[in-house]
C-alpha cells in the first residue's frame, strides 16, 4: 500500500539555513494495516504525514502510496489524490470541520467537492461512528469526542484507501479517546481501510498491530503486537497492562541502524565515536572498545 524509500524532506529556511526534516526515511505499509507512528518532538512525523497525505511534495527517494508516485503527480493529480485517494482526522477540530453546518451537512462537503454528493451515505458514516442520532445537530452542540467521530466520518466520505490520523485524541478524555479509537479499529477491520496515526497517547499505542518509531526523521525501531509475530523465538517484552510485543531495530536502505542512546549509556560509550562489533554464536555484539 505504502512504498517510502530513502524519502527526504529539506525545508529552505532561507538563502542560507534549511532542516532536513526527513533523511533517508524507510517505511513499507500494507493494505489494511493499522500502525502508529511515534517519536519525540521535531523527529518528523507530521513531515512523513504531510508527504503520504500529498500536502507537500518530498525533496528526493521514493513514495508510492496504493500505485501513485507522489513525486511525480502533477498539480491537477495531486489534488485528485487528496480528494479520493487519502482522509484526514487532524487534532485540532478547526481543521477538520465546518462550525456552522450540521453534522451529516459536514459528511456531505467533501462528496460535493468530489461532484458524487449523497445524503444517505453521509448518514450511512454516521451511523458506522455511533452519531446516527445526531445528523442534523450543529457542531457547536457536540463534544469533543463526538465532534471529532464526526471528522473520523469526513475523512471516510470519499472511500479512501488510506486514513491519516495526527494524534485524532490528543485533546479528548481518556472515555471520549476509547471511543474513537474503537470507531477506528473496528473501520480498519470492517472496512479493511488502511490507517497510519501519529500518537504519543499509550492506550491508542496499544491498539495498533505496529508501530514505527521514527528518530532524526528516519525510522529507528519498530514495535510489533504478539499477534502479528511470526518467529517464536524472539525477544518478547512485557508492558506495565501485561500485554506483550517484540521491538525491533529498523535495518536503512544503507544497512545502518541506530543504536539507542540508553544502551550505548550503558556499556559506557560516551564521548566516542567508536564501538568494537564481533560476532559471537551467530549474534553480532557491541562492544566498549576500553574494555
Ligand atoms: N514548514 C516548515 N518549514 C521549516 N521547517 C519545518 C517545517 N515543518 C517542519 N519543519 C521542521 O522539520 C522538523 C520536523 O518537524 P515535524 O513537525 O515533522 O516534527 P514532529 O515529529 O511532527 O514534531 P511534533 O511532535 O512536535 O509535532 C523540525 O525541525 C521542524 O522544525
Amino acid at each position: 500500500m505504502i512504498q517510502c524509500e530513502n524519502l527526504m524532506k529539506i525545508y529552505k529556511i532561507d538563502e542560507e539555513h534549511e532542516v532536513i526534516a526527513l533523511q533517508g526515511l524507510d517505511l513499507q505499509i500494507e493494505k489494511g494495516e493499522m500502525m502508529g507512528i511515534i517519536g519525540s518532538s521535531g523527529s518528523g512525523k507530521s513531515t512523513l504525514l504531510n508527504m503520504l497525505g500529498g500536502l507537500d511534495r518530498p525533496t528526493a527517494g521514493k513514495l508510492i502510496v496504493d500505485g501513485k508516485n507522489l513525486l511525480r503527480l502533477s498539480d491537477r493529480e495531486l489534488v485528485k489524490y487528496k480528494l479520493e485517494t487519502v482522509g484526514f482526522v487532524w487534532q485540532n477540530n478547526a481543521r477538520n470541520l465546518i462550525p456552522y453546518l450540521s453534522a451529516v451537512e459536514n459528511v456531505e462537503m467533501p462528496m460535493l467537492l468530489k461532484g458524487s454528493h449523497k445524503r444517505s451515505r453521509a448518514k450511512e458514516l454516521l451511523e458506522m461512528v455511533g452519531l446516527g442520532n445526531r445528523l442534523k445537530s450543529k457542531l457547536g452542540s457536540l463534544s469533543g469526542g463526538e465532534q471529532q467521530r464526526v471528522a473520523i466520518a469526513i475523512a471516510l466520505a470519499n472511500q479512501p484507501s488510506l486514513i491519516l490520523a495526527d494524534e485524532p485524541t490528543g485533546s479528548v478524555d481518556g472515555k471520549a479517546a476509547d471511543m474513537i479509537l474503537d470507531v477506528l479499529h473496528h473501520l480498519n477491520r470492517e472496512l479493511g481501510v488502511t490507517i497510519v496515526i501519529v500518537t504519543h497517547d499509550p492506550q491508542l499505542k496499544r491498539k495498533m498491530d505496529r508501530i514505527v518509531a521514527i528518530r532524526d526523521g528516519k525510522t529507528s525501531s519498530e514495535i510489533l503486537r504478539r499477534s502479528q509475530l511470526l518467529h517464536q523465538d524472539q525477544v518478547v517484552k512485557e508492558d506495565t497492562q501485561g500485554e506483550t510485543h517484540v521491538e525491533l531495530a529498523v535495518l536503512d536502505s544503507a544497512r545502518r541502524i541506530q543504536i539507542p542512546e540508553e544502551y550505548l549509556k550503558a556499556i559506557g560509550i560516551t564521548n566516542t565515536n567508536k564501538v568494537h562489533l564481533k560476532m559471537e554464536d551467530e549474534k553480532i555484539i557491541i562492544a566498549n572498545p576500553s574494555n
